[in-house]
This record gives C-alpha cells, structure tokens and sequence, in this order.
C-alpha cells in the first residue's frame, strides 16, 4: 500500500436544482469567512436578509438549465477528471469539494483508512490564487486533519497561473475554436472579486490597488494576487498563441453584492465590444478549470444573449479544460512526481 496519495479539490455544486437545495449550498458557501469577509453577525445578517431569500430561486433556475443527467456539470465534469487521471497515477487519488459533496472531510478520511499513508498532495483545482478559493480550501483541509488528529505531512500545489504546461493545455484547447478564423475578437473572462479581497491578500498591505499599476511593478504580492496572477496567464496565452493587440481583452465576472468588484466587468465588455463593431466572440474562462454554472450558464446563455442584444452576432464559449489530454497529462505528471514538485508547500 503507498504511503502517498492526492486530493484534488474544486468548488462544489448544490445537491440538485432546486430551490431548497440551492438555498443550504449559499448558506454554507457565502457564511464562509474567507468568502464574504467580514465579522459573523454581519456575514450572517447580509446572506439571510440579502442573498438567502431570493438567490436560490433564481440559481436554482440557472442550475435547472445547465444541469445533466449525472448532476451539475461541475461535479460530473471533475469526476469525469478523476476517472481520466486515475489509471496513469500511481498512488490513490481522490476528488473532494469545498461545498457539499463529496466533502474534504470524507474523501480525506477515506484516503487516511490505509494505516501506511504518510503524505497528502493536495490540488486545489484553481490556477490563481484567492482567499475565497485556495485559502478556505487549505484552511478546511488543515481542520480535518486536526479534528481527527491524522498522522498524514499535507502538501499543498502552488498556484498555477504560469506553468508553461497549464497555459499549454489552455491554448490547445482553444486551438480548434481559433482555427476557425470566423471569429473576430477574444474576450478572457475571469471570476471576479472585491477590491478588498485583494487588499486583504496583500502582505505588503500597500502594494495591491495603492501602487499605480501595481499588478505590473515587481513585489512579493503577487505571490497571493488574483489580479497579478490572471494578467500573467492572459500575457503568457497570448505570447503563446500569437494573438496581437487589439485582438483580445479581458474582463471580470459573476459579481455579488455592491462592493467594488474588479474591473472591467465581463457585462459591460460584451456591451463595448458589440458597440465597436466585434461580430464573432471567443470567451475563454481560464479561472475555471471545469464547466460550471458561471461558464455554461452565465457566458455562454446569458453572456451570448446580452451580446446579441447589443449588436453582435455570436458569442462562442471555449470549453474549461475539464479533461483535455494536456490537462489531464500535466496533473498525472504532478501526481506521479509529486515529491519532487518545486511549486509545492508543505502544511
Ligand atoms: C474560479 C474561482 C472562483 C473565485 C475566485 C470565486 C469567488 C467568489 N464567488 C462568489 C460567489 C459565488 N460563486 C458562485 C459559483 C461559482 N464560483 C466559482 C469559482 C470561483 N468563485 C465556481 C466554479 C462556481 C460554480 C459552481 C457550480 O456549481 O457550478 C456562486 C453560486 C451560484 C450563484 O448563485 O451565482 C456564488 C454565490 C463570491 C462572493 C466570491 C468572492 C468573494
Ligand atoms: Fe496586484
Ligand atoms: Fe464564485
């Protein structure tokens, strides 16, 4: 039996698509303190006053028109994932998500059932860093292990936004959709998050949002900033597809609430580029690993309806990576290596 085994990690998804459902998946996501960011009587006051009793109707509708037989695209895409990497890797690997099931708890204890493992390498399944993805997802692995005292070294993949193999794997999928010389702009469309998440991650506490063009001047932040970290993946992309200035922008979506989220918002470009005369859309997601809700539903429905009403023709949703071949062969390559992954830290 190995004394090593993996744990990759994604979001998570409400059991079905219904209201109830949906309504108990916010709750536990959106009363996460590295999710909504402030003190718990006001965390709790906000989702139940402002989000818990409208939200979950109107997701659960989302989520009814994207949802599959085998469940919502995100679970059954990450489990299509695993089926993909297990047989190349040698030791166990196991999926979780951070929100309802299958939970880092079970799947953690599940692995900790044989008596000889040793060492965890734990894949959040984010290529950029943010508190409300990677940290709550490290910090939920560090509870288990406590709670239940297990005697397992935890090894945590660092994010990553440049890894020449990732922003590969992104190219190759967007290849065929770009051969397909009909389209006339891309638009990279990442999650968004507040401003103050940033600020927040920033152990310089005066580099993120202080410094004029702070994503661009060289500090130790960008290590922990999501705004750094998606530039350098569009750069690297772009470098690597050849694509030329003006043929691509960026922008930030799936925004929450009425705090100042980054910009520019994913909306407003569909609007803008409709305006000026885009026809053709690509949108590539590259913060999103796996096809979701906010890439199936929210981009490739409502973002193509939007930008149809302001002018433009069609609107194309470049698949996530889900199991492309060059995605699952980079995370077997650090499943199977994983003792000598540089871009590693230990718990
Ligand atoms: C890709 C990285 C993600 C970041 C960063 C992120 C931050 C973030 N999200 C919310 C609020 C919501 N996100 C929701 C769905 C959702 N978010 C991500 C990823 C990131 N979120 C994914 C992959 C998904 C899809 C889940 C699925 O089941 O398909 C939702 C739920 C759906 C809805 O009601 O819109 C919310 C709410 C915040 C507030 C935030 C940063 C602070
Ligand atoms: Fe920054
Ligand atoms: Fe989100």
């Amino acid at each position: 039996m190995s004394d090593k085994a993996v744990l990759l990690a994604n979001l998570g998804s409400p059991e079905a698509p219904e209201a109830g459902a949906v309504r108990s998946y916010l709750n536990q996501f959106l009363m996460d303190p590295y999710v909504i960011q402030l003190p718990w009587p006001l965390r709790r006051l906000i989702v139940s006053l402002f989000v818990l009793p409208r939200r979950p109707a109107q997701s659960a509708h989302a989520y009814a028109s994207v949802w599959r037989e085998d469940g919502s695209p995100l679970v059954a895409l990450s489990q299509q994932l695993l089926a993909a990497l297990q047989p190349q890797v040698n030791v166990p690997v196991a999926l979780a998500m951070r929100y309802g099931q299958p939970s880092i708890e079970s799947e953690l204890l599940k692995l900790a059932q044989n008596p000889a493992l040793r060492e965890v390498l734990f894949i959040p399944l984010y290529p950029h860093y943010a508190d409300s993805t990677v940290t709550t997802s490290v910090e939920e692995v560090k509870r288990v292990v406590l709670k239940h005292k297990l005697n397992i070294r935890i090894k945590v993949l660092e994010p990553f936004y440049q890894h020449p193999n990732y922003i590969q794997a992104l190219v190759a999928t967007a290849q065929p959709y770009m051969a397909d010389k009909k389209y006339d702009h891309i638009l990279f469309s990442y999650h968004g998050l507040p401003e103050s998440h940033l600020k927040v991650a920033d152990p310089t506490l005066k580099h993120c949002l202080q410094v004029a063009n702070c994503c661009e001047q060289p500090s130790e932040a960008h290590a922990s900033c999501y705004r750094h970290q998606v530039f350098k993946t569009t750069q690297h992309f772009v470098e690597l597809a050849g694509l030329q200035e003006g043929e691509y922008s960026q922008a930030f979506q799936s925004r929450l609430g009425r705090n100042k989220w980054l910009e520019p918002s994913t909306e407003n470009s569909l609007r803008e580029l409709a305006a000026k005369g885009v026809k053709n859309l690509l949108v590539i997601c590259p913060a999103f690993v796996t096809d979701c809700l906010e890439t199936l539903e929210e981009i490739e429905m409502q973002g193509a309806e939007l930008f149809k009403e302001a002018g433009g023709e069609s609107l194309t949703l470049i698949p996530c990576l889900n199991s492309h071949p060059e995605w699952v062969k980079l995370l077997v390559s650090w499943c199977n290596d994983f003792t000598n992954i540089l871009a590693a830290k230990n718990l």
